[in-house]
C-alpha cells in the first residue's frame, strides 16, 4: 500500500460497528475512527490524539489480548497516516452504503489516521484455489453466567445477559425480532447445542453474524427491519458442498446444505490448531452451564457432553472472559475507589495507566498487584481490579472470523461435509474505557429489571425453555424455526 498514492476508487465500503468504519481493497482493510455526527464540524480530538488512540489499540491487542487469546488468532495491524483528501473523498464515496442506524456517527476525516489490517474475509489462503473463500463472522458475546456472591438479583445466575438483553433490545426498537441465539449454547462445546446456536444466528443474525464470499458480505442484517434472504444464502453455499466425495451428481436438500455448512463452521470453531483438520484433543470438561432462557432442550445435551478443546478459539475467548467472574455490581466499588482517588490526584491517571499506554510498564504493573485487597488504589486499578475487568469486557465484545476454502485433501469417507481448510481470527480487540463502568452498571440494572418486569407479563413458554424444540441436526423438526426455502 503506497500511502502517498491512495485512490478512493480502489477502496470499497466493507462494514462498520459502533466506533469504526472499515473499507477494503483486496487483501487489506483500513479501519477508520468515527465520532458523533454533532461533532462533525469540531473534531473531539487532535490528529496527534487520534494517532495515539489507534496506537493504543494496536498495543493493547498485541501486548495484552494476543497473549491471552493466542497469537495465532490475533492480527494487531499498524497505524497509518493517510492523505486527508483521500479520507474526505472516501467518506463521501461510502456514505450511501452505510446503514441508516449507524449514521449518528461520522468518519474522522480530520486526523488522517487509520488502522491498517489484513482483510480477514479475503485471506491469503484463497490464493491456492480458484474458489472464493467463504467467511463467517460471529460476535459471540458473554459465554457464562456470573457466579458472584454480590449479585443482587437471582435471575442473573440463571439467565444469561444476552438472552435478558434481547427483550430490552426488541422493546426499544434496536431490533425488530428477538434472537433465539444463546451464547452459552455456542460456548458449551456440545455439538448439538452449538448447532442449535448457529442455526439461531442464521435465523436472526442481528449484529452477531455476517457471512462473506470472496470478501463481500452476502448475508447480514443491516437494519432492524431489512429483509433476510436465506434462499440467496443457500444458493451461494450449495456449490461448496456439492464438491465433496461422490456428490457431484447428488441432489442435496437445502437442509443438508445448511447442516453441512454448520458442521464445517463448528469444526473450525472447535479446532485446536487454529487451522482446521487436526485431531481434537485436550478437551475441557464441559461446563454445566445452561441458560434458563435458551430454547435448547437441556435433556438432550446431557446425553452427549463434549466440552471445548483447550486451544480452540471458543475456549480461548471464554477463558479470557472468565478471568474476572465478578459481576459489575461487585466491581463497581473498586471503580469508585479509583475514581475518587483520581479526583484528588488527577495526575495519577498516567501512573495507573487508566488510558494506557499498554506497554511493558503496564504489564509490570499488573504483575506487581497485591493478591488480597489491601484497600489500596493499586489493587482497585490493576490485575484483580478495573484493568482485569476491562480486559474481560473486550473479550465479551470481540468477534470471530472464520475463513473457509474447500480443501483438495481427499478423504476416505463418503459421509459428512467435504473437507475445508480454515483460518480462524479474532477481531475488534479495542480497550474499553475506564469511564464506561458507571454506564455499564446502569445498563445492567436496566436490562435485569426490564427482563423481570417483561417476563412476568409474558406467557411462560415465550421466554423460558421449550421442551419440544430441539436441535438434533439429523432430525426433520430442526427446520422448525426456518422460513420455507
Ligand atoms: O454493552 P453491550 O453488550 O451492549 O455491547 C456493546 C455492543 O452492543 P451489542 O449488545 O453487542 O449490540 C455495541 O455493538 P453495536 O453498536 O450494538 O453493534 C458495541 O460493540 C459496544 O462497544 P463499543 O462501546 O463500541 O466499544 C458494546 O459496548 P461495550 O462492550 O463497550 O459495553
Ligand atoms: N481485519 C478485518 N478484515 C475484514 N473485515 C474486518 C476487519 N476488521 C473489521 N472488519 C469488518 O468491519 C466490521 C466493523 O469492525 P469492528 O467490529 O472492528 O468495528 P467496531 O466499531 O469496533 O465494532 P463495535 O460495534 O463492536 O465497537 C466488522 O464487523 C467486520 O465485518
Amino acid at each position: 500500500m503506497q500511502l502517498d498514492k491512495m485512490d478512493e476508487n480502489d477502496w470499497v465500503y466493507h462494514g462498520e460497528g459502533n466506533k469504526n468504519l472499515v473499507v477494503a481493497h483486496l487483501s487489506r482493510v483500513l479501519r477508520l475512527l468515527k465520532y458523533p455526527a454533532e461533532d462533525s464540524e469540531n473534531p473531539p480530538q487532535s490528529a496527534e490524539q487520534a494517532f495515539r488512540q489507534i496506537q493504543n489499540i494496536v498495543d493493547f491487542s498485541s501486548n495484552v489480548m494476543s497473549i491471552l487469546l493466542g497469537e495465532k488468532f490475533v492480527h494487531s495491524g499498524e497505524v497509518v497516516k493517510l492523505p486527508l483528501e483521500f479520507v474526505r473523498q472516501l467518506s463521501i464515496k461510502v456514505q450511501h452504503e452505510r446503514p441508516g442506524w449507524r449514521c449518528d456517527k461520522v468518519i474522522d476525516i480530520y486526523s488522517g489516521c487509520a488502522l491498517s489490517l489484513p482483510n480477514l474475509t479475503y485471506p491469503v489462503l484463497h490464493l491456492s484455489t480458484h474458489t472464493p473463500p467463504l467467511c463467517v463472522e460471529i460476535k459471540p458475546k458473554w459465554g457464562f453466567l456470573p457466579s458472584s456472591k454480590h449479585v443482587s438479583k437471582d435471575i442473573k445466575s440463571k439467565v444469561c445477559r444476552f438472552c435478558m438483553y434481547q427483550l430490552y433490545k426488541v422493546a426499544t426498537g434496536k431490533w425488530k425480532k428477538r434472537s433465539l441465539y444463546c451464547p452459552l449454547d455456542l460456548f458449551s462445546g456440545n455439538k448439538q447445542r452449538m448447532h442449535f446456536a448457529i442455526r439461531q444466528l442464521i435465523e436472526e443474525p442481528q449484529n452477531n453474524l455476517k457471512i462473506f464470499k470472496g470478501g463481500q458480505c452476502i448475508y447480514s442484517r443491516k437494519d432492524s427491519d431489512d429483509s433476510l434472504d436465506l434462499n440467496s444464502l443457500l444458493h451461494h453455499l450449495r456449490p461448496y458442498f456439492l464438491q465433496g466425495n461422490n456428490r457431484f451428481n447428488c441432489h442435496m436438500t437445502n437442509k443438508a446444505v445448511l447442516n453441512d455448512f454448520i458442521q464445517v463452521l463448528m469444526n473450525a470453531l472447535l479446532s485446536s490448531e487454529g487451522r482446521e483438520g487436526g485431531p481434537v484433543n485436550d478437551r475441557h470438561a464441559e461446563r454445566q452451564s445452561y441458560c434458563d432462557a435458551s430454547l435448547f432442550n437441556k435433556e438432550r445435551s446431557r446425553q452427549g457432553s463434549q466440552g471445548l478443546p483447550g486451544d480452540s478459539v471458543l475456549s480461548r475467548i471464554l477463558q479470557t472472559q472468565m478471568l474476572d467472574m465478578r459481576d459489575i455490581e461487585e466491581l463497581y466499588p473498586l471503580y469508585h475507589r479509583v475514581e475518587q482517588h483520581l479526583q484528588d490526584f488527577p495526575k495519577q491517571r498516567a501512573r495507573l495507566h487508566i488510558e494506557g499506554p499498554y506497554n511493558k510498564e503496564f504489564l509490570e504493573m499488573l504483575q506487581k498487584c497485591p493478591a488480597e485487597d489491601d484497600g489500596s488504589v493499586e489493587y482497585a486499578a490493576t490485575k484483580v481490579g478495573i484493568h482485569q475487568y476491562l480486559i474481560t469486557k473486550t473479550a465479551k465484545d470481540c468477534s470471530i472470523m472464520v475463513a473457509l476454502v474447500p480443501s483438495s485433501d481427499k478423504e476416505e469417507e463418503d459421509e459428512g461435509p467435504p473437507p475445508f481448510t480454515s483460518l480462524v481470527s479474532i477481531l475488534d480487540l479495542d480497550p474499553k474505557p475506564f469511564d464506561s463502568i458507571l454506564y455499564q452498571l446502569r445498563l445492567d440494572q436496566t436490562i435485569v429489571s426490564f427482563y423481570l418486569q417483561t417476563r412476568s407479563a409474558l406467557p411462560e413458554d415465550s421466554v423460558s425453555s421449550h421442551p419440544t424444540i430441539c436441535a438434533a441436526p439429523e432430525k426433520e423438526e430442526c427446520t422448525l424455526l426456518f422460513h420455507p426455502v
